[in-house]
């Protein structure tokens, strides 16, 4: 698979705030790439300097493998773009609307009108007379995406497009985003973890200006496996003493333990319920927990930002489909399981 946009050794400074500090990325063709940091990491920034909204004080953005601004522009993909708060002729209606941002693509007639009737049905809003004043969060998130969706894109970027959206509204626009997977390229910011869980095939966790880990969820699950066992206790008096009889690095929250592990886990299981049995402890349940992309995400901004040049010496790019994780997970704490 190649990669629609690249970022090399991208350098962002806000005064004072070096906001992006060497970062590289890639971005697969026909993948969805979900782009998740903590407030202020710079994805709103690293998404508005593809758009070419912000200038970048060092390196380069490749799409296609040609550099921006170079003067054969027709190598570039056309770009949709939703902000995460977009604004709009409240005194139009939907149609009126799309047909005038259709008409500022250099759209028009038949096509333009076919076109605006395709996207407000894809986002199901209404083709009447109603005003863009009168609609709610949601539905104003819906003509935005009408609107980036309008000229075709090959490239679409959405800034933290659910954070306004109840889960029902959610839920309708994560269903969208998959009905566009390989149709077209998809960036989407977000803090909603288990929305990229949901749909994204790729993803970039950025933190100090750098891009700490990047791949497929899957990659990122084997890369960040934090496997444990959680023991479901009947009160926290019982879990404590649990803990208490597991030792090590078994916390407990609530009615829960938590026992993290290295090695086979039915061995661990087995261990667990003989430490439990031993303090004459009958746990209400015991099962294998997974790794979460929240898991992973505590995991890699945890870790002190790595130097800039081992960020510069470690190609991300090239093997779009390879994973690549410039900070590294240590399971020293945990049962090791012979
Ligand atoms: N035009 C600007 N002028 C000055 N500082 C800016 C500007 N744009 C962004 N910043 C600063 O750059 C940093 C990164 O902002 P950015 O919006 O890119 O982060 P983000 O990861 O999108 O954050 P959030 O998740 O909170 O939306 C922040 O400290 C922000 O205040």
């Amino acid at each position: 698979m190649r990669n629609l946009v690249e970022l090399h050794d991208i350098s962002k400074r806000f005064g004072a705030k070096q906001v992006l500090d060497h970062l590289t990325m890639a971005v697969p063709e026909g993948s969805i790439y979900g782009f998740v940091g903590k407030n202020g990491a710079g994805k709103t920034t690293t998404m508005r300097l593809i758009l070419g909204l912000e200038r970048m004080d060092a390196g380069t953005i490749m799409f296609n493998d040609a550099p921006a601004g170079d003067p054969h522009p027709e190598s570039f993909p056309t770009i949709g773009y939703l902000p995460d708060v977009p604004t709009f002729y409240d005194d139009m209606t939907p149609r009126e609307y799309l047909t005038l941002a259709g008409q500022l693509a250099g759209m028009r007639g038949a096509a333009l009108a076919d076109r605006c009737q395709t996207v407000l049905k894809l986002v199901g809003l209404p083709s009447d007379r109603r005003r863009i004043r009168g609609f709610s969060r949601g539905m104003k998130q819906r003509l935005g995406i009408a609107q980036a969706l309008l000229t075709e894109p090959q490239l679409l970027i959405c800034d933290e497009p659910t954070s306004a959206l109840d889960p029902s509204g959610r839920n309708d626009f994560l269903a969208l985003l998959a009905s566009l997977r390989h149709d077209m390229t998809i960036i989407f910011s977000t803090h909603i973890l288990s929305d990229v869980e949901r749909v994204a095939d790729h993803v970039g966790i950025l933190n100090g200006g750098q891009l700490q880990a990047e791949g497929t969820l899957a990659e990122l699950r084997q890369r960040y496996a934090r496997p444990r066992i959680a023991v479901q206790m009947a009160d926290a008096l019982a879990a404590g003493q649990a803990a208490t009889a597991l030792g090590g690095p078994a916390t407990a929250a609530g009615a829960r333990v938590d026992v993290p592990y290295a090695g086979e886990a039915a061995a661990a299981m087995k261990m667990v319920m003989q430490a439990l049995a031993a303090a004459d402890l009958i746990p209400v349940a015991l099962a294998q927990q997974s790794t979460t992309l929240d898991d992973i995400f505590m995991e890699v901004v945890k870790w002190p930002t790595c130097g800039s040049s081992s960020i510069r010496n470690a190609s991300l790019l090239g093997a779009a489909t390879g994973f690549s994780c410039l900070a590294s997970f240590s399971c020293s704490s945990a049962w090791k399981v012979p």
